[in-house]
């Protein structure tokens, strides 16, 4: 185990102040009464209990095998019962926007160049699974980026796909600039929490970073170009460790300050667990309203999912993710890819939350590029699924 995962998984286990929201409901003094259940009181590690009775258990210590759900459940209008324990879906959002990265952060790590045209039919496909926003490049550097080298190419291919917001990733003004003769009408710049990553990643320090992204929102607020921001490193740095979430907030309001619509809080190696995710949330959402926010999580532990449960509980309702669960940054070492679109998607419909996206039409949009690069999809929706077609097709 490395010092980094020792300090952010096992120094940092979830402490019962931090986790003071997340009652485990299991106790009879907790089930709701039949009246409490249009109040919606209790939670799936919910945010209240009307119980005078204390339901405060650590979360999780009580979890049996049988609490697991043995498939998608169902719910009500915001309630469902599996065995002895109520859930309920109230206090979460009922419409879940999610910001598909995979063309741009899905794709910046692949060694072998992709096609123009394999991109360009990825983003259509997607476009047409009813996802309505869909980051298609970055109009950063080819000798930092090589694989996106083509995004004046990509943008030009794209210009007739409409319904859709594409933004790009832009580094500075030069970018910038580019992104807006290619014909962008969203840009997304990209700050980080720790100073070693920025480094890496940018060539300059945070406060030089945000120098320059003050530039890019002055001369994007004259063309009334929306900005989002996204704070990379929200939990754990690969070269400094943890990351305070302090320092977190800190980089998020700058960016909030300076104009960015939306704040993506960006956990990039995926090392974030629900113990460390939730204070670094609640630093930032001490600053920013929850619904400026967005949350980007890499799935390295399989974390991404229950990180973001706990985040659409605490109000947040945008969540970026990437098909087939694409993805990588060149300059996090240890970095895999994002959350899969397929998984959240099917994690969200499961709760009754909307998202307007058709999962088998986002399923093909992840056959195009798990077919080019040659490799199985990275979805556990999507092997299961393909699994049942596959049995079915036996009998
Ligand atoms: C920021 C720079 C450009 C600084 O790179 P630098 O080398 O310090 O830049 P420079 O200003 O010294 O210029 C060097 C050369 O780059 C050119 N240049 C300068 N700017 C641009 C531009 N915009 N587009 C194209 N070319 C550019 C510039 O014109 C010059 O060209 P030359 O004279 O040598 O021919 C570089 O470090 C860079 O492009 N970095 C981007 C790296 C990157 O894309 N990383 C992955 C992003 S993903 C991420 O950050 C995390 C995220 C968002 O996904 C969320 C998460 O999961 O955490």
């Amino acid at each position: 185990m490395s010092s980094l995962e020792e300090s952010l998984v096992l120094d940092n286990m979830p402490k019962l102040s931090v986790l003071g929201r997340l009652h485990d409901c299991n106790s009879t003094a907790c089930r709701p009464r039949v009246d409490e259940m249009e109040m919606g009181n209790c939670l799936t590690g919910g945010r209240e209990c009307s119980s005078s009775n204390s339901c405060s258990e650590e979360y999780g210590r009580r979890r049996q095998p049988r609490d697991v759900f043995p498939e998608v459940p169902q719910f009500g209008k915001h309630h469902s019962v599996i065995g002895t324990r109520w859930y309920s879906t109230r206090g979460m959002p009922r419409f879940v926007k999610i910001v598909e990265v995979g063309p741009r952060d899905g794709l910046q790590n692949e060694k072998l160049i992709i096609p123009t045209s394999v991109k360009v039919e990825l983003i259509r496909k997607l476009a047409s699974s009813g996802l309505s926003v869909i980051e298609a490049t970055s109009f950063v550097s080819p000798k930092w980026v090589p694989q996106l080298a083509d995004a004046k190419d990509v943008m030009q291919a794209i210009h007739d796909v409409h319904g859709v917001r594409l933004p790009v990733l832009t580094p500075n003004l030069k970018g910038f600039q580019a992104a807006i003769a290619a014909g962008a009408k969203e840009v997304a710049v990209f700050a980080s929490a720790s100073e070693s990553f920025s480094k890496s990643n940018i060539n300059c320090s945070i406060e030089e970073s945000l120098t320059r992204y003050r530039e890019v929102t002055a001369a994007a607020k004259e063309l009334e170009i929306p900005v989002r921001g996204y704070v990379s490193c929200a939990v754990g740095c690969p070269v400094e460790g943890p990351v305070p979430p302090e320092k977190v907030a800190y980089v998020a309001k700058e960016l909030y300050d300076m104009g960015c619509s939306e704040i993506s809080l960006a956990d990039t190696i995926g090392v974030g667990t629900i113990g460390t995710v939730i204070p670094m949330l609640e630093a930032v959402t001490s600053l920013i309203p929850a619904d400026k926010l967005a949350v980007h999580f890499h799935d390295t532990y399989g974390q991404a999912l229950p990180n973001i449960l706990v985040a659409l509980q605490m109000g947040i309702s945008v969540v970026d993710s990437s098909v087939a669960g694409l993805g990588g940054c060149p300059y996090a070492k240890g970095a895999s890819g994002n959350v899969a679109t397929e998984d959240l998607v099917y994690m969200l419909h499961g709760l009754g939350i909307k998202t307007n996206v058709d999962l088998g039409k986002l399923m093909a949009a992840g056959d195009i590029i798990c077919k080019h690069l040659g490799r199985q999809s990275g979805s556990k929706t999507v092997v299961a699924l393909s699994r049942v077609t596959a049995d079915a097709s036996k009998i």
